[in-house]
Formats: structure tokens, sequence, C-alpha cells
């Protein structure tokens, strides 16, 4: 059983208006911890109805919490952010319970998504229009901008307290309200942070967190006109289909969908940063990031040397319960995802790759996958087109920068990509040359509450973070002021 200090963060109820609420057919879902299979909690099993009255809560709340001076909601945002970080050690324990990435990474993910408040907090207060030289003296043209309204978030089980703030804090900033629908494997983050917001004073409808069937609750959130936006993060199959849906009211959508990240190793890299940057980029959260390195290319002349570091760099991770001192991998979200990564290593060696390290289930059994690194891997495998989400690494060697590049770009996703090398020259055609949103550059950890985090091509649409990610929360309203020559 979990043990928090503040056990008050642990909640089996939704957060909707204010009140905590059963399912209206008092029905519930459970929640397991992926490292033991044992049930930690339960939420209700909410539906259509349920979602229906907390968009309606919403758009009543929305009246009154726009009406505040952003200086107003700037103060409650960073009350939030200071109890969030108060409770950063029972939020990691929900976290690592819930969703089974080690306590120390889990830790690291509440102040990564706790960081999202603090820069939201700033940024209300930064939600500029523009006065334009009029094109006539008898006018003048103004722009103000607006919060968009009603706003819902879709979330996904790999990060469960930062795909939330990184959607929430932005709305809320720009003073729209929102109703949240987390994934169902790890819903208790997103209550927790919902008794965190009621803590800090944040209005009861503004924000409303709904758990049960994903297809009832997405398909209220994404058909009912008074939500006039939906943000997703999540695979892209699922964010085609909620765009199809929204398509029906016009909302604005947000897209952070899938990766397939192509990590480049030049023969003028920093090798061993290479390897400590392949490690953490592949490996965190066992590889189930939508921006980690999904596809390692190494250019020939250190093909080699890098795969015997590489390797004897992963063979010191540790895998186990993430609650346990030293483990540096936990457990795979559930069996199908084990599947998946038994079915790419087994198409890759099938079609003449090599197992070099793991490359099965772990000793401990359950959901828990040696770490595992395959080379002479080519683009005829699964691993080459696919996302794996775990601890893979396939390791595919390159002779020229033009080669990789069309390597690296021969993809439907563009999420994340990275590359090593230390020529100047190199460093700008290669940055210009990957068709993707963002490019690691002799680095593999990319993800910070001040940059611009998102896709191009099937990877998305839209970006959290930065001063570009509350545009996302906002309408332009233009004052077209005339008779001023009178
Ligand atoms: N781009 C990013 O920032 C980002 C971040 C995390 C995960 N992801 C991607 O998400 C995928 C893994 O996460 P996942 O398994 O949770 O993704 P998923 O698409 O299966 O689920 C994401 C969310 O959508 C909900 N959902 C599922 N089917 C739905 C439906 N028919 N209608 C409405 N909602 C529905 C789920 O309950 C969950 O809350 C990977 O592809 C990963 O790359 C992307
Ligand atoms: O899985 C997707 C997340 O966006 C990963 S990160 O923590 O933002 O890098």
């Amino acid at each position: 059983m979990l043990s928090l200090k503040d056990p008050g963060l642990l909640k089996s109820q939704c957060y909707i208006n204010g009140e905590w609420l059963n399912a209206d057919n008092g029905e519930s879902i459970p929640v397991t911890n992926p490292a033991t299979g044992e049930v930690i909690g339960s939420i209700p099993k909410m539906g259509a109805v349920e979602t229906r009255r907390a968009v309606e809560a919403a758009n009543v709340a929305f009246k009154t919490w726009r009406k505040k001076t952003a200086k107003e909601r700037a103060n409650i945002l960073r009350k939030w952010f200071d109890l969030m970080m108060a409770s950063q050690d029972d939020l990691a324990a929900i976290l690592t319970a819930e969703q089974g990435k080690p306590l120390a990474e889990a830790k690291g993910e509440i102040a990564y998504g706790a960081s999202y408040i603090e820069w939201f907090a700033e940024e209300a207060k930064r939600i500029y229009g523009d006065v334009i030289p009029q094109p006539a003296n008898d006018k003048r043209v103004v722009v103000i901008k607006e919060p968009i309204g009603v706003c819902a978030a879709v979330t996904p089980w790999n990060f469960p307290n930062a795909m939330i703030t990184r959607k929430a804090a932005p709305a809320l900033a720009a003073g729209c309200t929102m109703v949240i629908k987390p994934a169902t494997q790890t819903p208790l983050s997103a209550l927790a942070i919902a008794v965190l917001a009621e803590r800090a004073g944040i209005p009861a409808g503004v924000v409303n967190v709904v758990t049960g069937s994903a297809v009832a609750i997405g398909g209220e959130l994404s058909t009912n006109d008074i939500v006039r936006k939906l943000s997703f993060t999540g695979s892209t199959e699922i964010g085609r289909e909620l765009m199809q849906q929204t398509a029906g009211t016009i909302k604005k959508v947000s897209m952070e969908l899938g990766g397939n990240a192509p990590f480049i190793v030049f023969d003028d890299a920093d090798l061993d940063a290479a390897v400590e940057g392949a490690l953490i980029s592949k490996y965190r959260n066992a590889g189930q990031t939508c921006v980690c390195a999904n596809r390692l290319y190494v250019q020939a002349g250190v093909y080699d040397a890098f795969n015997e570091k590489f390797a004897a760099a992963v063979a010191k991770l540790q895998v186990g319960n993430g609650t346990e001192a030293g483990v540096t991998q936990g457990p795979l979200i559930d069996a199908k995802a084990v599947a998946k990564v038994e079915e790419h290593i087994a198409d890759a060696v099938a079609k003449g790759g090599k197992v070099i390290l793991g490359g099965k289930r772990h000793a401990l059994g359950g959901s828990f996958f040696e770490p595992t690194i395959v080379t002479g891997v080519t683009k005829e495998m699964k691993v080459a087109r696919e996302e794996t989400f775990g601890p893979l690494a396939p390791v595919f060697k390159f002779e020229t920068e033009e080669e990789v590049l069309g390597y690296s770009n021969d993809t439907e996703f563009g999420l994340a990509s990275y590359f090593y090398a230390r020529d100047i020259g190199r460093i700008w055609r290669v940055s210009e040359g990957l068709e993707y949103g963002m490019v690691g550059i002799n680095t593999g950890i990319i993800s910070n509450e001040a940059a611009p985090f998102g896709g191009v091509k099937q990877s998305g649409l839209g970006r959290e973070g930065s001063k570009y990610g509350i545009e996302d929360y906002v309408e332009i309203k233009y004052l077209c002021m005339g008779g001023l020559d009178k």
C-alpha cells in the first residue's frame, strides 16, 4: 500500500466543479502497480454524462476566471507550483506506483511538470496585443488577445504529471478553464494535481478531472460545442481520430503525437559524450518516451568503438522496482508493451540483426525487460519504421552525411532528433537538414519549460512550453476604431 506523508493526495474520486464524485453508476476501475501487479487504488468509471457536466461547469467558471487580472491568475498559479514542489516526494511516490519509473525519474518529472506552472504563471502577465499603424487617419487598428474558452486535455500514461501541467498551466494562465482526461493506467497523478489545484485556490470548475471510458469521455470532449480547444498527447493513431472528431465543431487542436527519433553519431563526435547522450535518450523511462532515440545511426569509422562503449554503459543499468535504491530502469507499462519490444527484436534478428546485449524479458518476470542493443540493423526492419517505445536500441551503420540525412528523414514522424558532431559546418548543415520539430545537438535531453516542445509532419501540431505555448490558448481579436477624424 502507498505510504504518503499527505494521504489526502491519494484520491479515488473525480474532481468536477470543485466536488469529489463517484461515477453516476457507482462503477470503478482498479489502478495497478506495473512492477508488482498489486492494486494501489481505484477511479470512477465515468462516461459522457459526467463529462458533459464537467464541460458545463468549466463553462460557468470561465466567465469569472477570465475576468481575474493576469496578475491574480499568476499568483494563484504560483501557489499551485509551490504546493506541487512541497509535495514532490508524495507525488513521485504516487507516480512510480502507477507508472513504474524509478523514483529519481519520478521526482524529476514532478519538478519538470511543476516548472510549466511556474513558467506560465509568469507568461500570464505577458500576453501582449498590438497597436498597428493605421492605414487611414480616421481609424485605429488594435489587436487584443483573449482566452479561447473551455479547453479539453487528453493525456498519456508515460508522463502522468508533466503532460497534464504542460497543458493546464498555459490554459489557466491565459484565462481558460479545462477538463482533463488522464490515461486510465495512470490517473492518480492527475487527481493529486487536482487536490493541489483546489488547495491553491483555483476556483471550482476551472480545473476538472474525469476518468473512465476513454472513448466515451473523449467522444464528448471532442464533439461538445462548448469545448473550443482540445489538446492531446498520445499516439498518432488516436490523435488522428480525435482530429476527425473535433472537425465537426471546428475546435482548435494541439497534437503532441508519436515519434521516431534518429540519434546520429558522426566520426568527429566526442564518443564518450555521445554514449552518455544515447544512454539517457534511449533508456529514460525504459524507452517509453516520445522523444527517445528510436534509431541510432553511427558513422562507419566509429561504429565498433561506439558499440563497445555503449554496451558497457547500458550493461550497468539496474532493472527493478522503481522504489528500490539504485534501480535505473523500471518495468514497461504492460504486457502489450513487452510484446511490441519482442516483436521488433525478433523481426530485426530474422532479417540479419545481432543482439549484442539483453534481448529478452528480465528474470524478474512481469513486464520487466532487459535493456537491449541490436547491431547490423537495416532500413527494411520494423525498428527503422515503427516507434518501439521500449528499452531497445537498434544501431545502424552509415557512411556519409547525405546518406544519414536521407535515412533520418525517411519517416512520417518529425518530433525529436539528435546528433553528435563537432565540425561547425556539419552542425549547421545537419541541423537544417533534419525534418523535425526539435534537434538535440551534442545532448540527449532537450525538454524544458523554456523551449517550444512539439513536432512536424505526423508528430503533431502546435507547441507546448516557451513563450509560444500560450498562443494555443488565446484568440486574436481585431478592434477597428473608426470615426476618429470627427
Ligand atoms: N508528443 C508527445 O509529447 C508525446 C508524449 C507522450 C506520449 N506520446 C505518444 O503517445 C503514445 C503512447 O502513449 P499512450 O499509449 O497513452 O497513447 P494513446 O494514444 O493510446 O493514449 C493517449 C490518451 O488517449 C486516450 N485514448 C485512447 N483511445 C482514445 C479514444 N478513442 N478517444 C479518446 N481518447 C482515447 C487514452 O486513454 C490516453 O488518455 C506513443 O506513441 C508516444 O509517442 C507523445
Ligand atoms: O514522452 C513524451 C514527453 O514529452 C517526454 S519529455 O519528458 O517531455 O521529454
